[in-house]
């Protein structure tokens, strides 16, 4: 039997540090496994422009505990005012890595977002031209569509129509949660990924709503039928490139999160690995977990994968804090309902 397993040092495809106490909280926790990780703009203010995200990336580093080579990717929040010029110089001087549409009103912090995607046609072809990855929050803003068909209704009403569009432009469908997902990202060629989160391959619908409400498991997209939870297993553990990690840790207060009107997002970065390694074990998928964590991501975004590794090791289980403690509050971390036997080794 297997008991350790020795992988590329992993990257984090969508992470949210949010800002003041709370990035200073939540970044050594994403910092202690993780090489690099693709950092969300949806601060209070977004970062819009190539000055904000080189202040936020100075914000981040300070953040990060001494020695450590954590290296934030930076994105752009992409608004209906985003500056073709401002975006291109930022992505070719390395400053920023990928551009994030939240279609607005979608999620968190998505109020600055875009409505009317006519209005951001041509910063899409100038992204397309100097081969800038869109990040994409796919979920239609329609009070009329389900919550739970926003995402694939989106894909049919707004994703396809807008490559079809832009040939060239490159994008990633953030945070898939449907086997229609699934299938879109799958057959759209070299120039379409998706990311999947650790949550999303654990719950489905019912985790969140039988048996009691359980805020902690509420997320955007929310968690789908088990149909497609199995299919996100299934996509996650194949070898198709196509799949990559992005935890879409989202830290929120307890406080925040347990109100009438709480906040969507879990917050997972503590116990990620632990999480995946169980996954793919129950899978029968251990050897392929390298190529989610930390092959396909680098490959995707045309940057080499890390030279360092880390080594995982099954033993008893392994416990994890149920919250962390900010200076804004606690925050609870993500509970996978089993035991974890995967640790990584320090
Ligand atoms: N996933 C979430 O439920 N929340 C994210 C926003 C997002 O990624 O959509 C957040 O910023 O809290
Ligand atoms: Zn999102
Ligand atoms: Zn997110």
């Amino acid at each position: 039997m297997t008991d350790t397993l020795t992988i590329r040092t992993p990257d984090d495809w969508h992470l949210h540090l949010r800002d003041g106490a709370m990035l200073r909280a939540v970044a050594p926790e994403t910092a202690r496994h993780f090489a690099r990780a693709i950092i969300m703009p949806n601060l209070v203010p977004p970062v819009v422009t190539g000055a904000d995200a080189a202040a936020y990336r100075d914000r981040i580093l300070a953040a990060l505990p001494e020695g450590s080579n954590f290296e934030p990717l930076m994105t752009l929040y992409l608004t209906e005012d985003t500056d073709p010029g401002d975006l291109a110089r930022a992505h070719q001087s390395g400053l920023i890595t990928s551009v994030k549409l939240y279609p607005a009103g979608a999620t968190t912090n998505s109020a600055s977002g875009v409505s009317n995607f006519d209005k951001v046609r041509p910063v899409l072809e100038r992204m397309a031209e100097i081969g800038c990855p869109l990040c994409v929050h796919g979920e239609v803003v329609d009070g009329d569509v389900d919550i739970f068909d926003r995402e694939a209704v989106f894909i049919e009403r707004v994703l396809d129509p807008i490559r079809r569009a832009t040939p060239g432009l490159r994008v990633v469908m953030e945070h898939i949660t449907t086997m229609q997902g699934v299938e879109y990202a799958s057959e759209g060629g070299p120039e379409l990924a998706a990311t999947i989160t650790t949550h999303h391959l654990v719950i489905n619908r019912n985790h969140i709503l039988a048996g009691g409400i359980k805020p902690h498991y509420y997320c955007l997209p929310v968690a789908k039928r088990e149909e497609h939870r199995l299919a996100l297993r299934r996509a996650a553990t194949s070898s198709d490139p196509t799949f990559f990690l992005g935890t879409d840790s989202a830290p929120h207060t307890d406080a925040n999160k347990l109100l009438p009107c709480g906040c969507a997002g879990c917050f997972t970065a503590t116990n990620t690995l632990s999480i995946l390694a169980e996954v793919f074990e129950q899978e029968g998928a251990l050897e392929r977990l390298e190529s989610f964590t930390s092959l396909n991501g680098p490959k995707f975004y045309k940057l080499a994968p890390n030279e360092t590794q880390i080594t995982l090791t099954k033993g008893d289980p392994v416990t994890y804090p149920d919250r962390i403690e900010t200076d804004d509050g606690p925050v609870t971390v993500f509970d996978p309902m089993m035991p974890l036997h995967w640790r990584v080794a320090s």
